[in-house]
């Protein structure tokens, strides 16, 4: 039967879900039906991680439950350090974060997808390991010991104490519990959709996440928060903005957290993170970096918004955690220990009614053509 193709899969449905709803002409992100603006009001990460992943908001009963589960796996093994110990320190923390959570499948049983229970607790220790192993490799690279995580501390808070060993202010974990929850899922993505693939041949959720970091690794998806900072960085000042936008787009290079395959307005995180940096800068000053990212904004819609393009998740978010003093290429693991809770959602939702993913291909090459020996090729 003849197909249209559609490059990139652009508008093409891929599954049914029941996890988030993208309005990308309104700029409306919705987790099971509630609006991300709601979620980072009220909610915390870990509670929206449930709700991604169980359908519902938890009970007392469960919440409760569900933040002991996620509290008590924090710590990852030390043969698990010792492996990342063996990692070259100058390796991206992506490609040290994906190698961690391959291995931490190994330590785990996980093959048997069909036991729920077991399905239950993978969740908990992906949830609760990813950030130890992003905060352990921050600092071993440096030749620094990685910093095990404090039972009495909350999850944002205790990733940030991990990062730097004192107990961050608590506006700092507030604004980064807010980042989580609105980097936690995004329907269709390319790293869920990744996640999606490996997970239809009913591999482990382990694999499954590690293929999904590898996905989010690329500029052109959850690499782009690192790029945006270094794109800032080079401009240096917001009088220089406007210079280097005109001659970008000139050269006809993509401005780095600008765009977006859904939304034809600005993504509604991108909204809300910037409200969060202006949070943070009120309680410890302000950064240059968002002076910079203002003007480029400023200037980029003289140009990009009659086509549809504005700014996305990644513009806004490095500038908070560069002024939190997190290293820019550990922007994008932060991005997977947020988006983990929604791949393992969409795994879950999955597994219900699995069918391997096997598209099909419009052949574009030859036939019936001979093989030619060696020594007669020209
Ligand atoms: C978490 C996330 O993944 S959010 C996205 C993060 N990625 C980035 O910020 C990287 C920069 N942005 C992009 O590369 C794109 O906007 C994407 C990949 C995110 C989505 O784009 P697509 O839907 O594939 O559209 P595509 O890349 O084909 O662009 C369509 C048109 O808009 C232009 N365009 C898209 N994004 C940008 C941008 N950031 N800057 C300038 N022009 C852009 C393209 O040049 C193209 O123009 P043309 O029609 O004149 O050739
Ligand atoms: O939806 C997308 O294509 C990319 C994105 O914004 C995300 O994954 O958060």
């Amino acid at each position: 039967m003849p197909h249209d193709f559609m490059p990139g899969l652009a508008g093409v449905p891929a599954a049914k879900s029941a996890i988030s709803d993208v309005d990308g002409a309104r700029g409306v992100l919705e987790y099971r039906g509630i609006r991300v603006e709601e979620l980072c009001a009220s909610s915390s990460y870990l509670e929206t991680a449930y709700l991604l992943l169980f359908g519902h908001l938890p009970s007392r009963g469960e919440l409760s439950k569900w933040t002991e589960d996620v509290t008590r796996h924090r710590r990852v093994k030390f043969t698990i350090i010792d492996l990342m110990k063996c990692l070259p320190e100058h390796g991206h923390p992506m490609d040290a974060l994906q190698a961690a959570v391959a291995a931490l499948g190994m330590f785990y049983p996980g093959r048997n997808v069909k036991d729920v229970e077991n399905n239950y607790w993978s969740a908990v220790r992906l949830v609760a390991k990813l950030p130890t192993i992003v905060a352990a490799w921050a600092r071993l690279r440096r030749g620094d010991e990685a910093i095990p995580p404090r039972d009495d501390l909350e999850f944002s808070e205790n990733f940030l104490y991990m990062m730097t060993e004192s107990v961050p202010p608590a506006v700092w974990s507030e604004v980064f519990d807010d980042c989580l929850i609105l980097h936690a899922e995004h329907t269709m993505n390319a790293s869920t959709f990744t996640g999606m693939i490996t997970a239809s041949t009913l591999a482990d959720p382990y694999t499954v996440v590690a293929s999904s970091i590898g996905s989010l690794k690329g500029p052109l998806h959850g690499g782009a928060n690192e790029e945006v900072v270094q794109m800032l960085k080079e401009i240096g000042t917001p009088g220089h903005a406007r210079e280097f936008v005109v001659q970008r787009l000139a050269d006809k290079r993509k401005l780095m957290g600008f765009g977006h395959r859904v939304y034809k307005v600005k993504d509604p995180r991108a909204v809300i993170l910037q409200s969060l940096s202006v949070k943070l800068f009120k309680a410890c000053g302000s950064s240059p970096l968002y002076d910079v990212a203002v003007e480029v904004e400023r200037a980029a819609s003289e140009h990009l918004d009659a086509k549809g393009i504005y700014p996305n998740v990644d513009f806004y978010s490095g500038i908070i955690y560069d002024k939190m003093g997190i290293d820019v290429d550990l922007f994008t693991p932060l991005f997977a220990m947020a988006r983990v809770s929604g791949w393992l959602a969409h795994w879950l939702e999955q597994l219900h009614e699995n069918k391997l993913f096997r598209p099909d291909q419009i052949y574009s090459g030859e036939h019936n053509r001979s093989y030619v020996p060696l020594n007669e090729r020209s």
